[in-house]
Parts: C-alpha cells; sequence; structure tokens
C-alpha cells in the first residue's frame, strides 16, 4: 500500500503533499483548524478538493485535472470518526459482519470473520449485544473491528481516543497498538504519547498545511513548527540567520550554536531551547546586548517544582523564590534572556 496525495481545498485554505509508505502508521497532530480532519476527508473521499490527485497502490482516487472520481466505497479506506456510528438495530456480531457480507461472503463466513477480528480487539464477549447497551471505550472496540473487518488498504482513523473516559484509554491504546503494528494506517491525534506509542512517523500540520514530518522522537528533539515546540515543552523562535544568531520578525537576535551543518547567513532558521534556559529580570541585563527581548508576564503556571512564566514570545522556569523576590504577576513588564550555550539553531 502506497499513498500520495496532493490536494487543494480553496475554501479551508488548505494545501496538502502527503505520501505514506507500505505498512507505515503515521499521527498526524497539529492545533485545531489545522487541516487534519481535511486530509483525512480527503483521502476517504467525503470531501471534493479543489485541485490535486491522490493514488492509492497506483489507483487513481481523484485527478481534478483529469475530471476522475473514485467514491468513498471505492477507495480500499476505511475512516474511522470519534463517533463509532455503529448500526444500532443490528448485535455486534452482526455490525462487524456487515463489511464482509457486503463484499458477497457468506452469512457463516462473515460472522467467522467477524469473531476473529472482535477477538483481535477484546471484544469478543460483546457479540451478542446491541450497540446501545456497550460503553464508549466498548463500542470504539467494535467499530474497529467493523473497520478492520472490510479489510481496507489503508486505515484512516481521527481522534479514536477523544471520546473516551480517561481510565479506558490506556487499554485501548494497546488495542490500538496491537492493530497498527504494521499496517497502512492515519492517525489524526492530539495526544502527542499517541504519536510517540502509535506512529512510525508524524506529521504536523499547521495554517492548512504540512510544518513539518519526521520520526516522532527526532520531531520532538528537533521540532521546526510551534506546534511541534510546544508539546516538547520547548521555546521556537524563527527567523533568519544573522550574524551567526536568529534574527526573528520581531527584531529580537537569539544567538546559539549550530550543529555540525551550521545554516549561512540570510538563510531560514529556528533558534530552539528549554524554558529554563531562559531568565527573568525586572532590568535590562548587562553585558551583551543580544538575547535579551522585553516583554509581558502573560501568565504564571505551575511546571513541576518550577513555575513557568508565559509571554506572547516565549516562556522562561524559574523557581517560586524567584516569582517572589521580582513580584511577578501577569502585566508585570519583564526583560527575558536566553544562555547561547544552551540555544540550538538549525535550518527551519
Ligand atoms: N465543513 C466545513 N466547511 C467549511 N470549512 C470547514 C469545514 N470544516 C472545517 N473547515 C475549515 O477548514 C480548516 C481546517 O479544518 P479541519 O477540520 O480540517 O482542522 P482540524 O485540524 O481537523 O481541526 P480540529 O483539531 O479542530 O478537528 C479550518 O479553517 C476550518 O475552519
Amino acid at each position: 500500500m502506497t499513498l500520495h496525495l496532493d490536494a487543494t481545498v480553496t475554501a479551508r485554505d488548505v494545501r496538502l503533499t502527503f505520501d505514506l509508505a507500505p505498512g507505515e502508521t503515521v499521527a498526524v497532530l497539529g492545533p485545531n483548524g489545522s487541516g487534519k480532519s481535511t486530509l483525512l476527508a480527503a483521502i476517504a473521499g467525503i470531501l471534493r478538493p479543489d485541485a490535486g490527485a491522490a493514488t492509492l497502490d497506483g489507483t487513481c482516487l481523484f485527478d481534478v485535472a483529469a475530471g476522475t472520481w473514485r467514491p468513498p466505497h471505492a477507495r480500499g479506506t476505511a475512516l474511522l470518526a470519534q463517533d463509532p456510528l455503529l448500526f444500532p438495530h443490528l448485535n455486534v456480531l452482526d455490525n462487524v459482519a456487515f463489511g464482509p457480507r457486503s463484499a458477497g461472503r457468506s452469512r457463516s463466513e462473515s460472522r467467522t470473520l467477524a469473531r476473529t477480528w472482535l477477538a483481535e480487539v477484546d471484544a469478543e464477549e460483546l457479540a451478542d449485544r446491541r450497540p446501545a447497551r456497550l460503553s464508549g471505550g466498548q463500542a470504539q472496540r467494535v467499530a474497529i473491528a467493523r473497520a478492520l473487518a472490510a479489510e481496507p488498504r489503508l486505515l484512516l482513523l481521527d481522534e479514536p481516543m477523544a471520546a473516551l473516559d480517561v481510565t479506558v484509554v490506556p487499554a485501548m491504546r494497546q488495542v490500538l497498538k496491537r492493530v497498527l503494528a504494521g499496517r497502512s494506517a492515519v492517525v489524526v491525534t492530539h495526544d502527542v504519547l499517541d504519536a510517540l506509542l502509535l506512529a512510525d512517523r508524524v506529521v504536523v500540520m499547521e495554517g492548512g498545511r504540512v510544518a513539518e514530518s519526521g520520526p516522532a522522537r527526532d520531531v520532538l528533539a528537533r521540532p521546526r513548527s510551534t506546534f511541534a515546540a510546544g508539546i516538547a515543552g520547548l521555546n521556537l523562535a524563527r527567523g533568519v540567520v544573522e550574524d551567526g544568531g536568529v534574527r526573528t520578525p520581531s527584531g529580537l537576535l537569539v544567538a546559539g550554536l549550530h550543529g555540525d551543518d551550521p545554516v549561512p547567513e540570510r538563510a531560514a532558521a529556528v533558534a530552539v531551547f528549554s524554558p529554563s534556559a531562559v531568565s527573568v529580570h525586572l532590568e535590562r541585563p548587562g553585558g551583551s546586548p543580544r538575547n535579551v527581548l522585553a516583554t509581558t508576564v502573560r501568565e504564571l503556571e505551575p511546571h513541576g517544582s518550577q513555575v513557568r512564566v508565559q509571554t506572547d514570545e516565549l516562556s522562561a522556569e524559574v523557581t517560586a523564590p524567584v516569582v517572589a523576590e521580582l513580584d511577578l504577576v501577569p502585566g508585570t513588564p519583564v526583560f527575558l534572556a536566553v544562555k547561547a550555550s544552551e540555544v540550538s539553531i538549525y535550518a527551519a
């Protein structure tokens, strides 16, 4: 299974290029409204892009220029929404048997297959129940079994655990981990843990575009998007290289260390650093004028044994005695200084 997709949805300002390798599970992360569901809808065929084309294993899913359109049921994809949407009048077994039955298999063969898939998601004992008598977690397991029973080439999951009670999420994650191993799947999630545990690769979306992509570990260790930096708990300043530092559009020059592959002057780059590398002052600190930002405290929040000082641009982490000594409250004007030795600079 190989997927190539190139799609523009003008009304949503979404413009995407997305590829999936055989057997690869990709987690799609991004802020609200960044286009994650639009990506799934374009692959599944419940949305018609205004431009672009897509192929699944060489079969054309759509090609706007050529006027080609393959309907959702003929795409070999299965989309699992947050809401399980089971058929209320059928019991669990027949819900799961529905796919194989529609594909022309006999009633008994379809039911045997359904039992196999229910076992796969630890839900065999639910076979005779009606959907109305299932908990949210049980219904979601059945929905996964039903999706798998249709033997899709590509499984699309839209926040499969978002509607579940927190107590059942760990067990569900285990089920998904088993089911997704070696399977071609795209999982939209808000949870970085899902990305780390379930996916071979993450794709980060921002503003209707793919902002970055790579193994979850690499993306979190060396984020290139504001969103990924946020979930990794890091500050990210984007700009162009000037005098070896990164000059941001707001004028801040962040000095730092380049890795083995220094970014040339005037090239786009990011400066990434931990909030603990940022110190907070009431007076402009002396010494080098670089790496100092005059700003205002927006929020203070506990973070482990430290206090996270949020401003619109950066966050700092200081101890509670420092907060008391500087008398920091939301609205306090401050100077933030960043230690160059703790800043990593790399290409954006
Ligand atoms: N049915 C729709 N009609 C018009 N615009 C829409 C529709 N659904 C989403 N949009 C817009 O398309 C853009 C992408 O939305 P999308 O739902 O794909 O984002 P998302 O990343 O899935 O967000 P969320 O995390 O909130 O589910 C947003 O600007 C959104 O407002």
